[in-house]
Protein backbone atom coordinates (compact mmCIF):
# COMPACT_ATOMS: atom_id res chain seq x y z
CA UNK A 1 0.00 0.00 0.00
CA UNK A 2 3.04 2.85 0.66
CA UNK A 3 4.33 2.19 -2.48
CA UNK A 4 0.74 2.43 -4.51
CA UNK A 5 0.53 5.57 -2.28
CA UNK A 6 3.79 6.68 -3.81
CA UNK A 7 2.76 6.24 -7.16
CA UNK A 8 -0.51 8.01 -6.98
CA UNK A 9 1.81 10.72 -4.74
CA UNK A 10 -1.02 10.57 -2.55
CA UNK A 11 1.68 10.13 0.42
CA UNK A 12 1.27 13.77 1.35
CA UNK A 13 -2.36 13.74 0.58
CA UNK A 14 -3.10 11.71 3.03
CA UNK A 15 -0.93 12.83 5.62
CA UNK A 16 -3.32 15.83 5.77
CA UNK A 17 -6.62 13.71 5.70
CA UNK A 18 -8.36 14.12 9.27
CA UNK A 19 -8.99 10.43 9.12
CA UNK A 20 -11.92 8.77 11.50
CA UNK A 21 -10.57 4.81 11.33
CA UNK A 22 -13.33 2.02 12.35
CA UNK A 23 -12.68 -1.33 12.76
CA UNK A 24 -14.83 -4.24 14.61
CA UNK A 25 -16.75 -7.70 13.42
CA UNK A 26 -20.40 -5.84 13.23
CA UNK A 27 -21.84 -2.52 13.06
CA UNK A 28 -18.56 -0.66 10.69
CA UNK A 29 -20.97 0.70 8.42
CA UNK A 30 -23.73 1.71 10.93
CA UNK A 31 -20.81 3.81 13.37
CA UNK A 32 -19.32 5.31 10.21
CA UNK A 33 -22.75 6.11 8.54
CA UNK A 34 -23.64 7.92 11.84
CA UNK A 35 -20.25 9.59 12.88
CA UNK A 36 -20.23 11.24 8.80
CA UNK A 37 -24.19 12.20 9.17
CA UNK A 38 -23.52 13.70 12.49
CA UNK A 39 -20.23 15.67 11.41
CA UNK A 40 -22.06 17.00 8.48
CA UNK A 41 -24.64 18.32 10.45
CA UNK A 42 -21.82 20.38 12.55
CA UNK A 43 -21.19 22.03 8.97
CA UNK A 44 -17.64 19.85 7.73
CA UNK A 45 -17.37 17.95 4.65
CA UNK A 46 -17.37 14.51 5.05
CA UNK A 47 -15.80 12.01 3.09
CA UNK A 48 -17.03 8.40 3.50
CA UNK A 49 -15.53 5.20 2.73
CA UNK A 50 -17.15 1.97 3.21
CA UNK A 51 -17.95 -1.73 1.95
CA UNK A 52 -19.51 -3.39 0.43
CA UNK A 53 -21.85 -1.98 -1.98
CA UNK A 54 -25.27 -3.18 -2.53
CA UNK A 55 -25.48 -1.72 -5.85
CA UNK A 56 -23.86 0.72 -7.12
CA UNK A 57 -19.60 0.56 -6.61
CA UNK A 58 -20.44 4.16 -5.76
CA UNK A 59 -22.27 3.92 -2.75
CA UNK A 60 -18.60 2.93 -1.32
CA UNK A 61 -17.40 6.63 -1.39
CA UNK A 62 -19.78 9.08 -0.38
CA UNK A 63 -18.96 12.61 -0.34
CA UNK A 64 -21.37 15.12 1.84
CA UNK A 65 -23.47 12.23 2.52
CA UNK A 66 -23.53 11.30 -1.24
CA UNK A 67 -22.54 8.85 -3.33
CA UNK A 68 -19.88 9.99 -5.65
CA UNK A 69 -21.14 11.05 -8.97
CA UNK A 70 -20.70 9.07 -11.76
CA UNK A 71 -18.47 11.34 -13.78
CA UNK A 72 -16.05 12.00 -10.86
CA UNK A 73 -16.05 8.75 -9.81
CA UNK A 74 -15.16 7.97 -14.00
CA UNK A 75 -12.44 11.04 -13.71
CA UNK A 76 -10.49 9.36 -10.74
CA UNK A 77 -11.10 5.93 -11.40
CA UNK A 78 -8.74 6.27 -14.74
CA UNK A 79 -6.62 8.68 -13.28
CA UNK A 80 -5.87 6.16 -10.47
CA UNK A 81 -5.77 2.91 -13.48
CA UNK A 82 -3.65 4.80 -16.13
CA UNK A 83 -0.61 5.93 -13.28
CA UNK A 84 -1.03 2.30 -11.87
CA UNK A 85 -0.71 0.80 -15.69
CA UNK A 86 2.39 2.99 -16.20
CA UNK A 87 4.33 2.28 -13.21
CA UNK A 88 3.31 -1.13 -11.69
CA UNK A 89 5.32 -4.52 -12.94
CA UNK A 90 7.12 -7.88 -12.28
CA UNK A 91 8.08 -6.30 -8.44
CA UNK A 92 4.91 -4.47 -8.01
CA UNK A 93 1.56 -5.80 -9.74
CA UNK A 94 -1.54 -4.27 -9.95
CA UNK A 95 -3.41 -3.45 -6.73
CA UNK A 96 -6.20 -5.94 -6.29
CA UNK A 97 -9.62 -4.84 -6.27
CA UNK A 98 -10.06 -3.63 -2.69
CA UNK A 99 -6.61 -2.18 -2.36
CA UNK A 100 -7.49 -0.25 -5.93
CA UNK A 101 -10.89 0.69 -4.20
CA UNK A 102 -9.25 1.73 -0.87
CA UNK A 103 -6.68 3.96 -2.89
CA UNK A 104 -9.27 5.35 -4.82
CA UNK A 105 -11.46 6.64 -2.08
CA UNK A 106 -8.51 8.65 -0.36
CA UNK A 107 -7.66 9.68 -4.03
CA UNK A 108 -11.25 11.26 -4.07
CA UNK A 109 -11.34 12.35 -0.82
CA UNK A 110 -8.14 14.17 -1.00
CA UNK A 111 -8.49 15.45 -4.09
CA UNK A 112 -12.39 16.98 -3.04
CA UNK A 113 -10.89 18.51 0.10
CA UNK A 114 -13.12 16.67 2.48
CA UNK A 115 -12.75 18.43 6.13
CA UNK A 116 -13.51 14.53 7.28
CA UNK A 117 -12.79 11.29 6.17
CA UNK A 118 -14.11 8.56 7.65
CA UNK A 119 -12.55 5.11 6.65
CA UNK A 120 -14.42 1.77 7.72
CA UNK A 121 -11.86 -1.55 7.25
CA UNK A 122 -12.39 -4.20 5.07
CA UNK A 123 -11.44 -7.30 7.04
CA UNK A 124 -9.79 -7.05 10.82
CA UNK A 125 -7.11 -4.17 10.82
CA UNK A 126 -3.67 -4.49 11.13
CA UNK A 127 -2.98 -6.03 7.72
CA UNK A 128 -6.35 -4.07 5.98
CA UNK A 129 -5.69 -1.85 3.04
CA UNK A 130 -7.38 0.72 4.82
CA UNK A 131 -4.52 1.07 7.36
CA UNK A 132 -2.05 2.69 5.36
CA UNK A 133 -3.45 5.61 7.54
CA UNK A 134 -0.53 6.01 10.01
CA UNK A 135 -2.00 9.51 12.22
CA UNK A 136 -5.34 9.07 12.18
CA UNK A 137 -7.43 11.43 14.33
CA UNK A 138 -9.06 8.67 16.07
CA UNK A 139 -10.06 4.77 16.09
CA UNK A 140 -12.93 3.10 16.93
CA UNK A 141 -13.71 -0.54 17.30
CA UNK A 142 -17.32 -1.80 17.38
CA UNK A 143 -18.92 -5.11 18.83
CA UNK A 144 -16.56 -7.71 18.43
CA UNK A 145 -17.66 -11.74 17.72
CA UNK A 146 -16.68 -14.45 15.64
CA UNK A 147 -16.55 -13.67 11.93
CA UNK A 148 -13.63 -14.30 9.04
CA UNK A 149 -12.27 -16.68 11.93
CA UNK A 150 -10.13 -18.36 8.82
CA UNK A 151 -8.13 -15.43 8.46
CA UNK A 152 -8.37 -13.61 11.72
CA UNK A 153 -8.31 -16.69 14.17
CA UNK A 154 -10.63 -18.84 16.03
CA UNK A 155 -10.81 -16.83 19.44
CA UNK A 156 -11.73 -13.28 20.50
CA UNK A 157 -9.01 -12.95 21.93
CA UNK A 158 -7.09 -13.26 18.46
CA UNK A 159 -9.51 -11.42 16.64
CA UNK A 160 -9.72 -8.48 18.88
CA UNK A 161 -6.03 -8.55 18.94
CA UNK A 162 -6.24 -7.89 14.65
CA UNK A 163 -9.18 -5.41 15.07
CA UNK A 164 -6.40 -3.16 17.32
CA UNK A 165 -3.89 -3.34 14.41
CA UNK A 166 -5.65 -0.15 13.27
CA UNK A 167 -4.38 1.45 16.92
CA UNK A 168 -1.76 4.36 16.70
CA UNK A 169 1.00 4.91 19.38
CA UNK A 170 -0.63 7.90 20.93
CA UNK A 171 -4.06 7.97 18.96
CA UNK A 172 -7.20 7.90 21.21
CA UNK A 173 -9.40 5.17 20.41
CA UNK A 174 -13.10 3.93 22.00
CA UNK A 175 -14.72 0.77 21.87
CA UNK A 176 -17.88 -0.14 22.65
CA UNK A 177 -18.85 -3.03 26.11
CA UNK A 178 -17.21 -5.96 24.68
CA UNK A 179 -16.80 -9.22 26.34
CA UNK A 180 -14.33 -9.13 28.99
CA UNK A 181 -12.07 -11.40 26.90
CA UNK A 182 -12.32 -9.27 23.74
CA UNK A 183 -11.95 -6.35 26.22
CA UNK A 184 -8.13 -7.27 27.66
CA UNK A 185 -6.73 -8.08 24.01
CA UNK A 186 -8.12 -4.74 23.33
CA UNK A 187 -6.73 -3.12 26.34
CA UNK A 188 -3.43 -4.81 26.01
CA UNK A 189 -2.94 -3.49 22.27
CA UNK A 190 -3.50 0.22 23.92
CA UNK A 191 -1.40 0.33 26.57
CA UNK A 192 1.29 -0.99 24.59
CA UNK A 193 0.95 1.93 21.94
CA UNK A 194 -0.01 4.24 24.93
CA UNK A 195 -2.80 4.90 23.87
CA UNK A 196 -5.77 6.75 25.40
CA UNK A 197 -8.48 4.11 25.40
CA UNK A 198 -11.89 4.72 25.97
CA UNK A 199 -15.45 2.41 26.58
CA UNK A 200 -18.66 4.90 24.46
CA UNK A 201 -21.70 3.63 26.66
CA UNK A 202 -24.92 3.08 24.18
CA UNK A 203 -26.84 6.08 23.26
CA UNK A 204 -29.45 6.58 25.61
CA UNK A 205 -32.46 7.58 23.68
CA UNK A 206 -33.77 9.86 25.84
CA UNK A 207 -31.20 11.99 24.98
CA UNK A 208 -32.55 11.91 21.58
CA UNK A 209 -35.71 14.60 22.57
CA UNK A 210 -38.50 13.70 20.20
CA UNK A 211 -36.42 12.17 17.41
CA UNK A 212 -35.39 8.48 16.44
CA UNK A 213 -32.32 7.04 15.37
CA UNK A 214 -32.01 6.64 11.44
CA UNK A 215 -31.25 3.18 11.75
CA UNK A 216 -33.36 0.84 13.63
CA UNK A 217 -32.95 -1.82 15.88
CA UNK A 218 -31.79 -1.78 19.64
CA UNK A 219 -28.09 -2.70 18.17
CA UNK A 220 -28.23 0.98 16.68
CA UNK A 221 -28.07 2.56 19.90
CA UNK A 222 -24.96 0.71 20.80
CA UNK A 223 -23.45 1.94 17.20
CA UNK A 224 -24.64 5.67 17.85
CA UNK A 225 -23.11 5.51 21.69
CA UNK A 226 -19.98 5.05 19.59
CA UNK A 227 -20.35 7.31 16.32
CA UNK A 228 -20.91 10.42 19.18
CA UNK A 229 -17.62 9.43 20.97
CA UNK A 230 -15.72 9.45 18.10
CA UNK A 231 -17.32 12.52 16.70
CA UNK A 232 -16.85 14.55 19.91
CA UNK A 233 -13.34 13.31 20.00
CA UNK A 234 -12.58 13.97 16.52
CA UNK A 235 -14.06 18.11 17.02
CA UNK A 236 -12.04 18.45 20.49
CA UNK A 237 -8.99 17.18 18.40
CA UNK A 238 -9.33 19.58 15.38
CA UNK A 239 -10.20 22.11 17.46
CA UNK A 240 -13.96 22.60 16.53
CA UNK A 241 -15.63 21.75 19.52
CA UNK A 242 -16.30 25.37 20.34
CA UNK A 243 -19.16 25.90 22.49
CA UNK A 244 -20.37 22.85 21.80
CA UNK A 245 -21.95 20.98 25.48
CA UNK A 246 -21.87 17.09 25.11
CA UNK A 247 -22.04 14.98 27.96
CA UNK A 248 -24.12 12.04 29.44
CA UNK A 249 -27.27 14.40 29.85
CA UNK A 250 -27.09 16.27 26.69
CA UNK A 251 -26.31 16.34 22.80
CA UNK A 252 -26.33 19.42 20.58
CA UNK A 253 -28.77 19.85 18.12
CA UNK A 254 -26.40 19.11 15.43
CA UNK A 255 -25.76 15.72 16.38
CA UNK A 256 -29.65 14.83 17.35
CA UNK A 257 -30.39 15.92 13.73
CA UNK A 258 -27.19 13.73 12.28
CA UNK A 259 -28.36 11.09 14.35
CA UNK A 260 -31.90 11.07 13.02
CA UNK A 261 -31.20 11.93 9.51
CA UNK A 262 -28.74 9.47 8.42
CA UNK A 263 -29.28 6.68 5.74
CA UNK A 264 -28.06 3.68 5.75
CA UNK A 265 -29.84 1.02 2.55
CA UNK A 266 -29.83 -2.66 3.45
CA UNK A 267 -29.91 -2.66 7.41
CA UNK A 268 -33.02 -2.95 8.87
CA UNK A 269 -34.53 -1.15 5.96
CA UNK A 270 -38.17 -1.68 5.10
CA UNK A 271 -39.40 -1.55 1.70
CA UNK A 272 -42.94 -2.24 0.72
CA UNK A 273 -43.27 -3.74 -2.73
CA UNK A 274 -44.15 -1.52 -5.55
CA UNK A 275 -46.31 -3.65 -7.26
CA UNK A 276 -48.09 -5.82 -5.01
CA UNK A 277 -49.14 -2.80 -2.90
CA UNK A 278 -49.73 -2.38 0.60
CA UNK A 279 -52.84 0.04 1.17
CA UNK A 280 -53.54 -0.78 4.96
CA UNK A 281 -53.47 -4.05 6.73
CA UNK A 282 -56.70 -5.20 5.74
CA UNK A 283 -55.62 -5.30 2.04
CA UNK A 284 -52.49 -7.85 2.62
CA UNK A 285 -49.83 -6.78 -0.41
CA UNK A 286 -45.76 -7.60 0.07
CA UNK A 287 -43.66 -5.69 2.57
CA UNK A 288 -39.76 -6.69 2.63
CA UNK A 289 -37.64 -6.16 6.07
CA UNK A 290 -34.27 -6.34 4.76
CA UNK A 291 -31.06 -6.52 6.64
CA UNK A 292 -27.81 -7.41 5.66
CA UNK A 293 -26.73 -9.93 9.04
CA UNK A 294 -24.54 -12.90 8.82
CA UNK A 295 -22.93 -13.51 12.18
CA UNK A 296 -24.66 -15.63 14.44
CA UNK A 297 -24.94 -11.76 16.88
CA UNK A 298 -26.34 -10.07 14.34
CA UNK A 299 -29.23 -12.29 13.37
CA UNK A 300 -29.96 -12.15 16.93
CA UNK A 301 -30.31 -8.52 16.35
CA UNK A 302 -32.22 -9.08 13.06
CA UNK A 303 -34.51 -11.36 14.78
CA UNK A 304 -34.80 -8.81 17.31
CA UNK A 305 -35.99 -6.21 14.72
CA UNK A 306 -37.93 -8.09 12.79
CA UNK A 307 -40.56 -8.62 15.58
CA UNK A 308 -40.82 -5.27 16.23
CA UNK A 309 -41.25 -3.90 13.30
CA UNK A 310 -43.56 -6.16 11.59
CA UNK A 311 -45.76 -5.54 15.07
CA UNK A 312 -45.51 -1.86 14.77
CA UNK A 313 -45.77 -2.22 10.82
CA UNK A 314 -49.19 -4.12 11.61
CA UNK A 315 -50.61 -1.68 14.34
CA UNK A 316 -49.46 1.44 12.13
CA UNK A 317 -51.72 -0.37 8.98
CA UNK A 318 -54.26 -1.13 11.23
CA UNK A 319 -57.62 1.00 10.44
CA UNK A 320 -60.81 -0.42 10.49
CA UNK A 321 -62.45 -2.25 7.28
CA UNK A 322 -65.69 -2.00 6.00
CA UNK A 323 -65.25 -5.54 5.45
CA UNK A 324 -63.20 -6.51 7.89
CA UNK A 325 -64.73 -4.28 10.88
CA UNK A 326 -62.94 -6.56 13.60
CA UNK A 327 -60.17 -8.05 12.57
CA UNK A 328 -56.81 -8.07 14.12
CA UNK A 329 -54.17 -7.24 11.66
CA UNK A 330 -51.67 -10.39 13.04
CA UNK A 331 -53.38 -12.59 11.80
CA UNK A 332 -53.63 -12.04 8.45
CA UNK A 333 -50.04 -12.28 8.32
CA UNK A 334 -47.84 -14.55 6.73
CA UNK A 335 -44.53 -14.41 7.66
CA UNK A 336 -41.73 -15.75 4.95
CA UNK A 337 -37.59 -15.88 5.13
CA UNK A 338 -35.61 -15.17 2.34
CA UNK A 339 -31.95 -16.79 2.84
CA UNK A 340 -28.30 -17.09 1.71
CA UNK A 341 -25.06 -17.22 2.81
CA UNK A 342 -21.82 -17.31 1.81
CA UNK A 343 -20.69 -21.13 2.29
CA UNK A 344 -17.74 -20.33 4.36
CA UNK A 345 -20.61 -19.80 6.53
CA UNK A 346 -22.44 -22.30 9.20
CA UNK A 347 -25.63 -22.51 9.07
CA UNK A 348 -26.00 -24.28 11.41
CA UNK A 349 -25.04 -21.35 13.75
CA UNK A 350 -26.69 -19.20 11.91
CA UNK A 351 -30.27 -20.48 11.34
CA UNK A 352 -31.48 -22.00 14.44
CA UNK A 353 -30.34 -18.64 15.85
CA UNK A 354 -32.32 -16.45 13.49
CA UNK A 355 -35.15 -18.62 14.10
CA UNK A 356 -34.84 -19.49 18.34
CA UNK A 357 -34.76 -15.76 18.42
CA UNK A 358 -37.71 -14.90 16.37
CA UNK A 359 -39.73 -17.94 18.45
CA UNK A 360 -38.88 -16.39 21.70
CA UNK A 361 -40.50 -12.81 20.45
CA UNK A 362 -43.63 -15.12 18.87
CA UNK A 363 -42.77 -14.98 15.10
CA UNK A 364 -42.98 -18.02 13.26
CA UNK A 365 -41.82 -18.23 9.85
CA UNK A 366 -44.77 -20.21 7.45
CA UNK A 367 -42.03 -20.51 4.59
CA UNK A 368 -38.66 -20.38 4.05
CA UNK A 369 -37.03 -19.99 0.24
CA UNK A 370 -33.22 -19.92 -0.28
CA UNK A 371 -31.75 -18.15 -3.07
CA UNK A 372 -28.25 -18.24 -4.70
CA UNK A 373 -27.13 -14.86 -5.35
CA UNK A 374 -26.80 -12.81 -8.44
CA UNK A 375 -24.47 -10.20 -7.83
CA UNK A 376 -21.62 -12.76 -7.77
CA UNK A 377 -21.41 -13.19 -11.96
CA UNK A 378 -20.70 -9.13 -11.87
CA UNK A 379 -17.85 -9.19 -9.52
CA UNK A 380 -14.73 -8.21 -10.97
CA UNK A 381 -12.86 -11.18 -9.65
CA UNK A 382 -15.45 -13.77 -11.25
CA UNK A 383 -15.38 -14.39 -14.82
CA UNK A 384 -18.30 -16.72 -15.79
CA UNK A 385 -21.32 -14.80 -16.80
CA UNK A 386 -24.89 -15.93 -14.76
CA UNK A 387 -26.11 -19.32 -16.01
CA UNK A 388 -29.37 -18.96 -18.47
CA UNK A 389 -31.26 -22.13 -18.15
CA UNK A 390 -32.41 -22.77 -14.48
CA UNK A 391 -30.96 -26.18 -14.54
CA UNK A 392 -27.53 -24.85 -14.81
CA UNK A 393 -27.21 -23.33 -11.80
CA UNK A 394 -25.56 -25.35 -8.80
CA UNK A 395 -28.39 -25.05 -6.34
CA UNK A 396 -25.96 -27.97 -3.46
CA UNK A 397 -25.51 -24.87 -1.25
CA UNK A 398 -29.10 -24.08 -1.15
CA UNK A 399 -29.43 -27.57 -0.21
CA UNK A 400 -27.55 -27.66 2.27
CA UNK A 401 -29.44 -24.62 3.95
CA UNK A 402 -33.06 -26.30 3.38
CA UNK A 403 -31.86 -29.64 5.12
CA UNK A 404 -30.55 -27.03 7.38
CA UNK A 405 -34.37 -25.63 7.95
CA UNK A 406 -35.62 -28.63 7.55
CA UNK A 407 -34.39 -30.25 10.78
CA UNK A 408 -34.92 -27.32 12.72
CA UNK A 409 -38.72 -27.78 11.88
CA UNK A 410 -39.33 -31.33 12.28
CA UNK A 411 -42.44 -32.63 13.08
CA UNK A 412 -44.16 -28.53 12.95
CA UNK A 413 -47.17 -28.01 10.81
CA UNK A 414 -47.55 -25.41 8.69
CA UNK A 415 -43.99 -24.36 8.12
CA UNK A 416 -42.98 -25.41 4.13
CA UNK A 417 -39.31 -24.12 2.79
CA UNK A 418 -38.28 -24.14 -1.31
CA UNK A 419 -35.39 -24.05 -3.04
CA UNK A 420 -35.54 -21.34 -6.07
CA UNK A 421 -32.86 -21.06 -8.90
CA UNK A 422 -32.38 -17.32 -9.15
CA UNK A 423 -33.69 -14.45 -7.06
CA UNK A 424 -36.30 -13.09 -9.44
CA UNK A 425 -38.09 -16.25 -9.99
CA UNK A 426 -38.23 -16.03 -5.81
CA UNK A 427 -39.64 -12.45 -6.16
CA UNK A 428 -42.12 -13.41 -9.12
CA UNK A 429 -43.65 -17.03 -6.55
CA UNK A 430 -43.53 -13.99 -3.54
CA UNK A 431 -45.41 -11.52 -5.50
CA UNK A 432 -47.88 -14.04 -7.58
CA UNK A 433 -48.96 -15.59 -4.08
CA UNK A 434 -49.08 -12.28 -1.63
CA UNK A 435 -51.30 -10.81 -5.14
CA UNK A 436 -53.89 -14.29 -4.94
CA UNK A 437 -53.54 -14.31 -1.13
CA UNK A 438 -54.74 -10.94 -0.45
CA UNK A 439 -56.22 -9.57 2.45
CA UNK A 440 -53.23 -11.91 3.72
CA UNK A 441 -50.16 -9.42 3.98
CA UNK A 442 -46.77 -11.19 3.10
CA UNK A 443 -43.73 -10.30 5.42
CA UNK A 444 -40.76 -11.19 3.66
CA UNK A 445 -37.81 -11.02 6.02
CA UNK A 446 -34.43 -11.02 3.50
CA UNK A 447 -31.04 -11.73 5.55
CA UNK A 448 -28.23 -13.88 5.61
CA UNK A 449 -26.02 -11.61 3.17
CA UNK A 450 -25.80 -8.20 2.65
CA UNK A 451 -25.44 -9.16 -1.32
CA UNK A 452 -28.05 -10.67 -1.37
CA UNK A 453 -29.89 -7.37 0.40
CA UNK A 454 -28.15 -5.79 -2.51
CA UNK A 455 -29.64 -8.08 -5.40
CA UNK A 456 -32.86 -7.98 -4.08
CA UNK A 457 -33.57 -4.10 -3.74
CA UNK A 458 -31.99 -3.54 -7.36
CA UNK A 459 -34.77 -6.10 -8.17
CA UNK A 460 -37.77 -4.21 -6.34
CA UNK A 461 -36.78 -0.94 -6.94
CA UNK A 462 -36.81 -1.51 -10.94
N1 LIG B 1 -23.78 -3.49 17.17
C1 LIG B 1 -24.22 -4.55 16.49
N2 LIG B 1 -24.30 -5.77 17.07
C2 LIG B 1 -24.73 -6.84 16.39
N3 LIG B 1 -25.11 -6.81 15.10
C3 LIG B 1 -25.06 -5.62 14.47
C4 LIG B 1 -24.61 -4.44 15.13
N4 LIG B 1 -24.65 -3.42 14.24
C5 LIG B 1 -25.08 -3.93 13.09
N5 LIG B 1 -25.34 -5.26 13.21
C6 LIG B 1 -25.81 -6.21 12.18
O1 LIG B 1 -24.83 -6.26 11.15
C7 LIG B 1 -25.40 -5.94 9.87
C8 LIG B 1 -24.44 -5.09 9.06
O2 LIG B 1 -24.35 -3.83 9.73
P1 LIG B 1 -23.15 -2.85 9.46
O3 LIG B 1 -23.01 -2.66 8.00
O4 LIG B 1 -23.31 -1.67 10.32
O5 LIG B 1 -21.96 -3.71 10.04
P2 LIG B 1 -20.55 -4.06 9.36
O6 LIG B 1 -19.64 -4.38 10.50
O7 LIG B 1 -20.13 -2.95 8.48
O8 LIG B 1 -20.91 -5.34 8.53
P3 LIG B 1 -20.04 -6.05 7.37
O9 LIG B 1 -19.30 -7.13 8.05
O10 LIG B 1 -21.05 -6.56 6.43
O11 LIG B 1 -19.17 -5.00 6.75
C9 LIG B 1 -26.70 -5.22 10.19
O12 LIG B 1 -27.60 -5.40 9.15
C10 LIG B 1 -27.13 -5.84 11.50
O13 LIG B 1 -27.82 -7.04 11.28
Amino acid sequence: MFDYLKMLELENAISQLKVIHVAGTKGKGSTCAFTESILRSCGFRTGLFTSPHLIDVRERFRLDGVEVSEKKFLEYFWWCWNRFQEKTGDDVPMPNYFRFLTLLGFKIFSAEKVDVAIMEVGLGGKFDPTNVVQDPIVCGITSLGYDHMEILGYTLREIAGEKAGIFKKGIPAYTVPQSEEAMHALEDKASQLGVPFQVALPLDPKLLKDEHLGLHGEHQFINAGLAIALSSLWLRRTGNLKDMLINENTLPAQFIRGLSRVNLEGRAQVVPDPLVQVHNSSHGGLIFYLDGAHSPESLEVCAKWFSCAIDENTHHLEEPHENHPNRQGEEENLQVLLFNCMSVRDPQLLLPRLVNTCAQNGVKFHKAIFVPNQSVYYKVTFHSSPPTEPEQVDLSWQQTLQEVWNNLHQNEQGCSSSVFPSIPSAIKWLRENAQQSRPIQFQVLVTGSLHLVGDVLKLIKQ
